[in-house]
């Protein structure tokens, strides 16, 4: 693990360095490989070649940051965020803040058009049907990868981490991440504070703009690990803590994928994951 300190006083813009990449056009074997050494030595890698195409990231993007461009009194009509809908500053109900606004929704098309029709403005089947579109293909790309780690990892089955996000009930989330431009040079501010996050894997992909405390091209996925599949593998792959910091002239957007479990999933270590070496 090459994790540099994530304290304030740190202000580097690389937290990782060698953060892997995965080409998702290697062969499968070297893909599962790479991948399951990834989530075990760092929790995170990036991604390339991954298959979601260019036009949808781009058309998502673009109807993005005219979402967060208009006025306060439209974005809130698709909040409050309690805790889905449209927030601003305020992350979480433990009183976490940061320099942020956001769009966090269900992940899938009737929560999402529920949650922005109420925006008015252009029509709102618009927004709702590219970001529908980007949760099909980010999810769909989840569990592939998911199903790919069940197969590293020699499971009986697979599919034990990707049926859990395929489930009906799955409780994945969408959530639009807009930390705006600095209106005068106020230095590196927190967007987004330290954290690792709760779910089974993290699918982000942000614009061009740096933020996320790890370096990539703005073609490539980050892909994390998040608690809840750290605790399935008995910790054998980790959750790493994160955190976005704010320090461009320009805004910066993320786009991310959470794929969660039912809220009714007993999350516990699979059996094929207690070892003697490791109970
Ligand atoms: O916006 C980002 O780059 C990071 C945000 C994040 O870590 C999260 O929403 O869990
Ligand atoms: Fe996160």
């Amino acid at each position: 693990m090459v994790a540099i300190s994530l304290s304030p006083e740190n202000n580097d813009r690389t937290v990782f360095s060698d953060l892997p990449v995965i080409d998702l056009s290697w062969k499968r074997d070297k893909v599962g490989r790479l991948m399951l050494k990834a989530c075990e030595e760092f929790g995170f890698f990036k991604l390339i070649n991954h298959g979601v195409p260019k036009e949808v990231i781009d058309r998502v993007e673009s109807e993005s940051m005219e979402f967060f461009a208009r006025p306060a009194a439209e974005k809130q009509r698709a909040g409050p965020p309690n805790p889905l809908g449209f927030g601003s500053k305020k992350i979480g109900f433990n009183g976490d803040t940061g320099d942020l606004e956001y769009l966090l929704l269900h992940a899938n098309r009737p929560a999402i058009y529920q949650k922005v029709r109420n925006i008015g403005g252009r029509d709102p089947n618009i927004f709702s049907n590219l970001l529908g579109d980007y949760v099909d293909y980010t999810k769909d790309l989840a569990c592939d990868l998911l199903e790919i780690m069940g197969e590293g990892l020699g499971l009986e089955d697979r599919n034990s981490f990707s049926k859990l996000v395929r489930d009906g009930q799955s409780d994945s989330l969408v959530r639009l991440n807009h930390y705006p431009k600095s209106k005068e040079d106020k230095g590196t501010r927190i967007g987004f504070g330290e954290h690792s996050d709760p779910q089974l894997l993290t699918v982000l992909r942000s614009n061009d703009v740096e933020g996320l405390q790890i370096q990539s091209p703005p073609s490539a996925f980050f892909v994390n690990v998040g608690d809840a599949l750290q605790a399935m593998t008995n910790g054998r792959f980790v959750s790493v803590r994160h955190r976005a910091i704010v320090t461009a002239q320009r805004s910066r957007l993320s786009m991310i994928f959470f794929a969660t479990p039912s809220l009714q999933t007993r999350i516990s270590p699979l059996s094929e994951m207690v070892t003697i070496e490791n109970p």
